[in-house]
């Protein structure tokens, strides 16, 4: 019996990942929306934790060692704005690598199910 693909297999697997996230992440720190989050973070460890996270939550191996979601963001005060924002800019970088809109929508959809935990409500 044919397994189904994960969404992590049609982006591309870990290459498309680990390209994916530094451009990432490049865009976010250019967003005015969401940027001073990040003025005291390490972006190479962010970078590969959330290359990590992401890997996992899209169905490839679990090798994400960092905190969960709601312990991550704690404190912040993160609003729906702000993961709009997030995934906005994950969205355009896919796009610009040139998946599909229609396995952007699967991925978005995927980490959808993270918002509760990250905005900690
Ligand atoms: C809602 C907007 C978001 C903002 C502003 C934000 C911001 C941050 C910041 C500043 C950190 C680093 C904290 C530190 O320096 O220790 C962090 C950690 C992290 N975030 Fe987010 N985040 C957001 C949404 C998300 C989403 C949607 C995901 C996953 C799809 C995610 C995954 C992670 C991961 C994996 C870590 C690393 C945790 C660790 O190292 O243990 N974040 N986030």
């Amino acid at each position: 019996m044919n397994k189904q693909p994960t969404v992590f297999e049609k982006l591309g697997g870990q290459a498309a990942m680990h390209a994916a996230v530094p451009l990432f992440y490049k865009k976010v720190l250019a967003d005015d929306r969401v940027k001073h989050y990040f003025k005291n973070t390490n972006m190479e460890h962010q970078a590969k934790q959330q290359e990590d996270f992401l890997t996992m939550l899209l169905g490839g191996p679990n090798h994400y060692k960092g905190k969960n979601m709601a312990e991550a963001h704690k404190g912040m005060n993160l609003q729906n704005s702000h993961f709009d924002a997030i995934i906005e800019n994950l969205a355009a970088t896919l796009k610009e690598l040139g998946v599909s809109d229609q396995i952007i929508g699967e991925a978005a959809k995927v980490i959808e199910h993270t918002r509760k935990d990250c905005l900690g409500k």
